[in-house]
């Protein structure tokens, strides 16, 4: 009889590996294809040097099968998805496998609500938004977790002022840091500070699923509102998380410029196709007051997030200031709304506001 996938794949069930557990148990396994005793598979997601030791190993067990013609396993060059382990921490806690077969959205243990934040232009603060928010809510008295999605160019770390490895105690769960009261993951936080990520949608996607199923997200307690930090745009990350969760609400943050504007109903189309409720938007760097004259100035012009709310039936959740203390706070690592000042009252306002309807 001719080999079959199931067979090479019970032995590598089976086949003890290098470092510990198998190739399957510690999700290490790709593209395994058998063909005419022809057995071809990838193996990534740890340390190079690591998998090249499994080769022999593995190469061994499936030769030693009736009816093995040849075997090929390919170890991809270069460090493993930019992620993971390291020679100095082998058994790091790895993002970026493959997505898992999941039936349908499920709810992430330990969060009672998940608001996920969006923007449809990049640049506009949606991540300082998240990050000042995220600490208002917790000065509120919510407990709050915060998750970095945007993969490919997480800010959060910096943001927050966390920037220590996450452990993970079994290999496998992770856990999540604490900063300013808040439960905080990034993919930043798996990377060097000036590390690409460089992810095509599937490794994306399993990334994603990692980030909200593999993280014990009440790791200091039940959370009652999950925060997720979007990518700019409409694309994977976004599309992943809707199905893969279910969002009890998004919020959408523009600036008042035409442009940013025209990007921000794309989000919300978006978002309204993905059955992923809108609870409203919230304008950016909505006016300037000069710290010598007290003169309150609009470079990105004014009032045109609410009125776009308005045209879209959608609630308008505030507008916050464009002042530099928050750029200054941000780049430190303590987010405004941490402090004393009108940003810190404006973000208390939005995150009040939030609580009042129910939101949170
Ligand atoms: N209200 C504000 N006042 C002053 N600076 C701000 C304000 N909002 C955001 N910034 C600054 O603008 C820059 C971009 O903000 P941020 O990174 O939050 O935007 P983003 O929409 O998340 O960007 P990206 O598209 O890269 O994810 C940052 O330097 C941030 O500190």
């Amino acid at each position: 009889m001719a080999l079959s996938k199931e067979q090479v794949l019970e032995v590598l069930r089976k086949t003890e590996v290098p470092g510990g557990g198998t190739a399957v148990s510690r999700d290490l396994l790709r593209a395994l294809a058998v063909q005419d005793g022809v057995v071809r598979f990838v193996l990534e997601g740890a340390p190079q040097a690591e998998l090249e030791a499994m080769r022999p190993v593995l190469e061994g067990a499936v030769k030693a099968l009736p009816g093995a013609a040849s075997v090929t396993i390919v170890v991809p060059s270069g460090p493993p998805r930019g992620l993971g382990g390291t020679a100095q921490q082998p058994r790091g806690p790895a993002i970026g496998g493959h997505p898992k077969p999941q039936s349908g959205p499920q709810r992430v243990p330990g969060v009672a609500k998940i608001i996920a934040v969006g923007s449809g232009k990049g640049g506009v603060g949606k991540s300082t938004v998240s990050s000042n928010l995220a600490v208002a809510l917790a000065r509120a008295g919510k407990r709050v977790g915060l998750l970095d999605a945007d993969i490919y160019g997480p800010s959060q770390p910096r943001m927050m002022g966390a920037t220590q490895r996450p452990s993970s105690p079994d290999g496998q769960t992770i856990l999540p840091l604490k900063a300013h009261g808040v439960a905080l993951m990034s993919v930043g936080l798996m990377l060097k500070e000036d590390e690409a990520v460089i992810w095509r949608g599937p490794m994306l996607m399993g990334a994603m699923q990692q980030m909200l199923f593999q993280v014990k997200w009440d790791e200091f307690g039940p959370l009652d509102v999950l925060l997720i930090d979007l990518p700019p745009g409409t694309g994977d990350v976004q599309l992943t998380l809707c199905q893969k969760t279910k969002l009890d609400g998004t919020i959408v943050v523009s600036t008042p410029q035409d442009v940013a504007l025209l990007d921000a109903k794309k989000a919300i189309d978006m978002f309204r196709r993905l059955d992923a409720p809108v609870l409203g938007l919230i304008e950016n760097m909505s006016s300037y007051i000069c710290a010598n004259c007290g003169h309150e100035a609009h470079p990105f012009g004014h009032g045109g997030v609410e009125a776009e709310a308005a045209r879209l039936d959608l609630p308008f959740l505030g507008a916050l200031p464009l002042d530099l203390d928050v750029r200054l706070a941000g780049d430190a690592g303590t987010p405004a709304a941490a402090g004393e000042g009108i940003a810190a009252d404006a973000y208390a306002a939005l995150a009040e506001g939030l609580i009042a309807r129910g939101a949170v």
